[in-house]
């Protein structure tokens, strides 16, 4: 038996026509991931979604072409009957192949990690320049895995759907080879392909050239800033973790908080002033999550640079979350991955707690060893936006390490 135990809510929401997404999660994660998973689809479905608890993906049963193995395949088919959602979210990476033979066995879209939390992006984006990094990403993501597809039941060539635009590398090759190009044998849907394909490429070059313009445009906007001698403090941490908040808290201006994951796409620039009398720019930006995918963080680099040139970061972290070690690790490494230094994370960021009131869940710095050489920990800050405590502290140290270089 490779399915595994928590089908509750799949009937009783199914009876009212409610479920939008099931999701699929595979044990072998840490069950922190499994509430996160819940949190993403149901940040995308808009509403609650039942999940299902499959076999380890590595377990030997574990067939490369449907990632889960051929029984919980089945099985997840009759529950999928039963059930009908809408669509299914398989907590994992796929390949383009799995999400069709998948998406064809349970006959409905099936949806990956990566593609959901874009889906989310695309969702949350309202101004053109989270409109355009958003759609860079997804045409990404689809140019990975567009093929020709086969209609599972009749057989003949389908479109380009969502979770069946893909071609396994060996039928890409067989049919290039057999095809001999455009208008060859079986060579009809390899020019649609090609077709598609051009489509693609064009638009990403258009959204490449736009996409530059936003970047310039924010070069120079940061620019004028540094010449006004006003240092920029980035306000950075994993999705959710109250970053949003902290700014609105600090500036005293509101800015849109809410208890959803990605709720802030665009940078949000805010004055705060300092005990020294000096004023900063503070900016709120996107959060990351664990497995964030590559596509974003391209797609997100005119976002992103107000990370990179800022002057100092602070670090959110929620200090209530069970997850948070690995929360922290998440942001840092995204943080080493955007190409911010060892000694800039060591001298140039304050980590903060947005405690919700819960401080002593913190427990000791979990990131010194990752920190190279002998660098100092970051200071560390508790503060609740709700009691206003440790606010003052946090613009004092901000104040002291702005001072520092
Ligand atoms: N109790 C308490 N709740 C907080 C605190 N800071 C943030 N929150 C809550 O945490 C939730 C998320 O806050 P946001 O400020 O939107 O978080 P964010 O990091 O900007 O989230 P994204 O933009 O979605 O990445 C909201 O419901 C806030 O009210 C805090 O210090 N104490
Ligand atoms: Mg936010």
């Amino acid at each position: 038996m490779l399915l595994f135990l928590f089908m509750q809510n799949v009937y009783g929401w199914a009876l009212f026509g409610l479920i939008a997404l099931l999701v699929v999660h595979p044990r072998d994660k840490p069950h922190t991931h499994l509430q996160e998973a819940l949190r993403l689809a149901e940040t995308f479905a808009g509403q609650s979604c039942a999940h299902v608890e499959v076999g380890s993906a590595r377990s030997g049963s574990q067939t490369p072409g449907t990632f889960l193995g051929s029984g919980t395949v089945a099985e997840l088919a009759q529950h999928c009957a039963v059930a009908e959602p809408t669509r299914v979210f398989v907590n994992a990476t796929l390949s383009g192949v799995q999400q069709r033979n998948l998406s064809a066995a349970w006959g409905r879209p099936v949806m990956d990690r990566v593609g959901l939390i874009i889906a989310i992006f695309g969702q949350r984006a309202r101004t053109r320049e989270a409109r355009l990094q958003v759609e860079m990403a997804a045409l990404d993501y689809r140019a990975s895995r567009l093929v020709r597809t086969l209609d599972p039941v009749t057989g003949k060539r389908g479109g380009f759907g969502e979770g069946s635009e893909v071609v396994s590398a060996r039928e890409r090759g067989r049919s290039g080879s057999t095809s001999g190009g455009l208008g060859g044998a079986g060579g009809g849907g390899e020019s649609e392909l090609q077709l598609q394909r051009r489509h693609l490429r064009d638009r990403q070059k258009t959204l490449k050239t736009q996409l530059g313009e936003v970047r310039r445009t924010r070069e120079v906007q940061r620019a004028a800033r540094r010449r006004a001698g006003k240092p920029q403090v980035a306000v950075v941490g994993y999705t959710n973790a109250g970053k949003s908040s902290l700014v609105a808290a600090l500036s005293r201006r509101p800015v849109e908080a809410r208890d959803r994951l990605f709720e802030t796409l665009d940078p949000t620039l805010r004055k705060a002033m300092l005990p020294s009398g000096r004023e900063v720019i503070l900016s709120d930006t996107v959060g990351f999550i664990s497995d964030l995918p590559h596509q974003l963080v391209t797609a997100f680099k005119a976002t992103l640079e107000e990370v990179v040139e800022a002057d100092l970061l602070v670090h959110v972290v929620d200090a209530s979350s069970p997850a948070l070690a690995q929360q922290r690790a998440t942001v840092l490494d995204v943080l080493r991955g955007l190409g911010v230094s060892e000694a800039t994370l060591a001298s140039r960021m304050v980590e903060e707690g947005a405690a919700r009131e819960h401080p002593s869940e913190w427990g000791e710095p979990q990131g010194r060893s990752r920190v190279e050489g002998d660098q100092p920990a970051p200071p560390r800050v508790f503060t609740s936006t709700v009691t206003r405590a440790g606010l003052a502290e946090l613009l004092r140290v901000i104040d002291r390490k702005l001072g520092v270089y």
